[in-house]
């Protein structure tokens, strides 16, 4: 259904390489039909161009000319360069192309603001979409057409799982999942270090610490058991789990988790208003 239209993306950093490898590999596009756009950094493009055989420039003449006729843009730039390249994007913008934002705490009202009503989606995957185990939020404005919303769910559906919600909770969103496999990664760091600090290899750590993330996740993926049921059941009474959940209960970690997610939704929230604060 969506194989033949244009992809063009507004930004080619990290966020936008995960989208465009979770769509190759679902087939979602040929890599003909996806185009990528950057600043300035051509050897960037260079490695986009190499890696994955779509369309990459920074020349202004042909990606105008891509911002013009493709299907479907996508977002992804960083918020602070946000105004800017939708200001430059509004006069190339037609009105049968569907825009999707990436950007953490850009409102669809402050998009609308600067390129006038036009079918917006906005999302926030995250980067774990290179694999297709995306976890994405979205929300869409009310010019989404039905074959639209057909296309976002597909493109968006090929990078992992999709959860709509209100506009209002996208920056909670972005501080539970989008930011979320940095929280993991640096849990990771912490249980490394500490398996090496008890004498373990580098190496040993790492496998060790990979499997058990992994193991651990997909038991409660495959069981259907809440993470909370699973915990209780390695915990022996009097164990070696409960000697160490005791000092991660002392460390306040839960509380930590809280406070960590609540200030990336508010930091998300302060970027979008700068954000409109620029207008
Ligand atoms: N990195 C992540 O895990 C996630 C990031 N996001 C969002 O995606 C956006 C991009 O983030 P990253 O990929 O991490 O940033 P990045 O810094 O890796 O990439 C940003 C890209 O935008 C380009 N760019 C900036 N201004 C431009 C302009 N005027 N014209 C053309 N290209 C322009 C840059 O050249 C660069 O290619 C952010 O808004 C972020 O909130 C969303 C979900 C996850
Ligand atoms: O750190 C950020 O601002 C972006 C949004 C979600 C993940 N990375």
């Amino acid at each position: 259904m969506s194989a033949h239209l244009t992809y063009c993306f507004y930004g080619a950093g990290s966020a936008a390489e995960a989208v465009v490898k979770g769509m190759l590999d679902k087939k979602i596009a040929l890599p003909e039909h996806i185009q990528m756009i950057n600043r300035s950094n051509q050897e960037r493009l260079q490695e986009l161009k190499d890696r994955y055989n779509v369309h990459a420039s920074n020349e202004p003449e042909l990606t105008h000319e891509w911002l013009r006729t493709a299907d479907v843009i996508i977002l992804a730039m960083k918020p602070k360069d946000a105004v800017q390249a939708l200001q430059a994007l509004r006069p190339a913008l037609e009105s049968q192309t569907m825009l999707v934002s990436l950007i953490a705490g850009l409102s669809i009202a402050t998009i609308q603001r600067i390129v006038g009503p036009s079918s917006v989606v906005r999302t926030m995957p995250n980067t774990s979409s290179t694999i297709g185990l995306g976890a994405t939020g979205v929300c869409y404005s009310r010019e989404v057409s039905e074959e639209q919303y057909a296309i976002a769910r597909s493109m968006l559906g090929a990078i992992g799982i999709v959860t709509e919600v209100d506009e209002k909770d996208m920056d909670a969103i972005t501080g539970v999942s989008g930011s979320g496999p940095a929280y993991v990664y640096y849990i990771m760091e912490a249980l490394i270090e500490a398996a090496v600090s008890e004498g373990l290899t580098a190496e040993q750590a790492e496998s060790l610490v990979i499997q058990t993330v992994r193991g651990a996740a997909e038991m409660v993926r495959i069981t259907g058991e809440s993470p909370a049921v699973l915990r209780r059941k390695v915990t022996s009474p009097g164990g070696t789990t409960e000697a160490a959940l005791k000092v991660l209960q002392e460390c306040h970690v839960n509380e930590a988790m809280k406070a960590a997610v609540a200030h990336a939704r508010a930091r998300a929230a302060e970027m979008g208003e700068q954000i409109g604060s620029e207008l």
